[in-house]
């Protein structure tokens, strides 16, 4: 057996083809038993159809009772030669924002089916919303039934390009579209020869290759103890790694208490001894130190802790149907191992999930709907933001008086007891009107010399832009900051910070920063929309090899000759983004054409 496990969560009506779909990977990949295969056979036949019905083996959702509350989520089983899979299927009906959140939020990959004939629908929309709500970071539109649109290129492309502006809107790191017919079994498992068009890969293979190692998050060792095991002079914490890797003789820290031990050893469920633990097994740990260590207690490494805090502000998503989350309630909180009191200090907005707008005015949220709370807990809670721990970062609230799952929530951060305080001059009062041009690509791929020829065309025709070029930032504010991931995430946060300044005084701000990571500028994009500015983002596509020819300051040189160690294009990544306002590329012009090709879209 494959050990790689690929957590996979499908969400969409059966009209859709949904459980054909599914049906046709377990099919096609030979992962059913026969028995079960003679079974769907047997009843097609008995129903007069030609085909065997796949959709009757996914049909039929068991109710399951999790965490005290009754999801549709049906799980089901396969693998291949390369890779075990858990698909979490949601059922498309009503209920389906609280089956998605309870039952999508450990996936690696979401997985939305579109009917070519209907396209993207106002539920694809929000199944892509929830997706990157949840943090799922690979995200796949399934176009299916292209059979019924004769095989056409021209409608793929169409609902390609209609979702990709969509997902624009959205922090989706990877999104990846592929035309199929589960019926027949087109692009599912074996490559279509009706689509000879299609340049990708089958849905299967896809899902066995994309790269969902590095989404871990293997850096912030978090071990919420659930249980003490003592037995004789034997005692241990049991518990589900939430992140991170543990070793024996590893310095830990034990919170709340503050005290410092080692590992001693580490123990899986069948007693076995492990040289390292990583999320999300299941393990007992003991330590050197005889502490007093309990339920609800957090080990983890001393030079990496948690956020502990009274005030979070969260996205909840309301699950009953009985009452309403609105201000002055309080519930109990659940987070890991822990329980404490929550009260609901303010409800900030209510979101709609169809057009991402958000009701600042709404007073409550009821069932399946979704807003931006703070909560203040009686006790402190250790947590990280959900972005950065899916589990450290996620509650549930229980009504105390039916005992009810009331709601699942999402810590953003703390919330942070500065108060914002209110300008009284409004945007629109202000004489002109800002936003952020962000220029990212390679080093050498043009972003300064076309920012220069945006800013001089801008500030030609009376309109306020100043540029924030990262090599420059990088002598002052930035001078403390060097090109390992962490500091090129703070090089994005802090440009991010001041060129909302700039938009928010009206002057287009124009960023040219190589800015290597997806997950980098989706956070400088989102802040953006938080703060009601525009975000345009310019992807400067020139290849590595012209950036090198041209290599103005010879930074290339030195890195081949190993000068530099880290040099993006060379021996560190860059993630090209996947669904920019605009590309630019060398044949489009010189320098000034491409400026005006900015301008052009910043007047459209
Ligand atoms: N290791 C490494 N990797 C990439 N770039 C390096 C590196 N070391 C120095 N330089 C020079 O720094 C400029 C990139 O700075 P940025 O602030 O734009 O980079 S980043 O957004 O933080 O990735 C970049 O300038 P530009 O050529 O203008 O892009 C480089 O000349
Ligand atoms: N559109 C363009 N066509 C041809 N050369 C260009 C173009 N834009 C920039 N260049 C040249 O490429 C080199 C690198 O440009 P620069 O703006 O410094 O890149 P970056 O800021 O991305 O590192 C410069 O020598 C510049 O003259």
């Amino acid at each position: 057996m494959p050990q790689e496990l690929l957590r996979l969560a499908t969400a969409g009506s059966v009209d859709d083809g949904k459980s054909t779909l599914i049906g046709r990977l377990l099919f096609d990949s030979k992962t059913l038993f026969t028995d079960q295969l003679a079974a769907v056979e047997r009843a097609s036949r008995d129903r007069g159809e030609d085909y065997p019905n796949l959709a009757l083996l996914t049909d039929g959702l068991r109710a399951e009772r999790e965490q005290g509350i009754t999801i549709d989520v049906a799980h089901r089983y396969f693998a291949t030669p390369r890779r075990r899979f858990i698909i979490a299927d949601t059922p498309g009906h009503l209920q389906y924002t609280r089956n998605m959140v309870t039952g999508a939020s450990t996936a690696d990959l979401a997985l939305i089916l579109v009917d070519a004939r209907k396209g993207v629908l106002e539920q694809s929309r929000r199944h892509a919303f929830l997706a990157s709500l949840l943090g799922i970071p690979h995200l796949v539109l399934c176009v299916n039934k292209m059979d019924l649109v004769g095989w056409s290129r021209e409608r793929f492309d169409e609902i390609r390009e209609e979702f990709r502006r969509f997902a624009m809107k959205l922090s989706v790191p990877d999104l990846t579209f592929v035309p199929v017919s589960a019926l027949h079994g087109d692009n599912v498992v074996h490559r279509s020869t009706s689509m000879p068009w299609y340049e990708g890969v089958p849905l299967l293979h896809h899902l066995e290759e994309v790269h969902v190692a590095s989404d871990r998050n293997l850096v912030d060792a978090r071990f919420p103890v659930q249980y003490v095991i003592r037995r004789d002079d034997f005692r241990g914490y049991a518990g589900t790694l939430a992140g991170g890797v543990f070793k024996p003789g590893d310095e830990v820290l034990v919170l709340p208490s503050g005290l410092r031990t080692r590992v001693r050893e580490i123990v899986a469920p069948g007693g076995r001894e492990l040289a390292e633990a990583f999320a999300p097994q299941a393990v007992t740990i003991r330590l050197t130190d005889d502490l007093d260590v309990g339920r609800g207690d957090l080990i983890c490494r001393p030079g990496n802790r948690p956020h502990s805090g009274q005030d979070l502000d969260a996205m909840v998503c309301w699950f009953s149907d009985r009452s309403t989350l609105a201000p002055g309630a309080t519930y109990t909180l659940r987070h890991t191992t822990r329980e404490t009191r929550a009260e609901v200090r303010s409800l900030d907005y209510r979101l709609d999930v169809n057009t991402l707008h958000r009701d600042e005015s709404a007073a409550a949220l009821a069932l399946n709907e979704i807003g931006r709370v703070h909560l203040r807990t009686r006790q402190p809670v250790l947590f990280d933001p959900y972005r950065r721990n899916r589990a450290t970062g996620s509650f549930i609230l229980v009504d105390d008086t039916t005992n009810d799952t009331v709601a699942a929530g999402m810590i953003t951060g703390a919330a942070t007891p500065v108060v914002w305080h209110a300008a009284t001059v409004t945007r629109d009062e202000r004489p002109t009107r800002g936003l952020t041009v962000w220029l990212t690509g390679l080093s050498a791929s043009g972003k300064s010399t076309v920012a220069a020829e945006l800013e001089r065309l801008l500030v030609a025709a009376g309109r306020p832009a100043y540029r924030l070029d990262g090599d420059n930032l990088r002598h002052g504010l930035n001078a403390d900051l060097g090109f390992g991931a962490a500091d090129r995430a703070e090089n994005v946060r802090r440009v991010t910070a001041v060129a909302q300044l700039f938009a928010d005084a009206g002057i287009v701000a124009i960023v040219s920063l190589i800015s290597p990571y997806r997950a980098d500028r989706a956070k400088a994009r989102a802040a953006h929309e938080d703060a009601g500015l525009s975000f345009v983002e310019v992807f400067v596509d020139t290849p590595l090899e012209v950036c090198e020819a041209r290599d103005p300051k010879g930074m290339y040189a030195r890195a081949r000759a190993g000068e530099i160690r880290g040099f993006t294009g060379v021996d560190d990544p860059y993630e090209p983004p996947v669904a920019p306002e605009l590309v630019l590329r060398p044949g489009d012009g010189d320098p000034t054409t491409m400026a005006s090709a900015i301008l052009n879209l910043l007047d459209g």
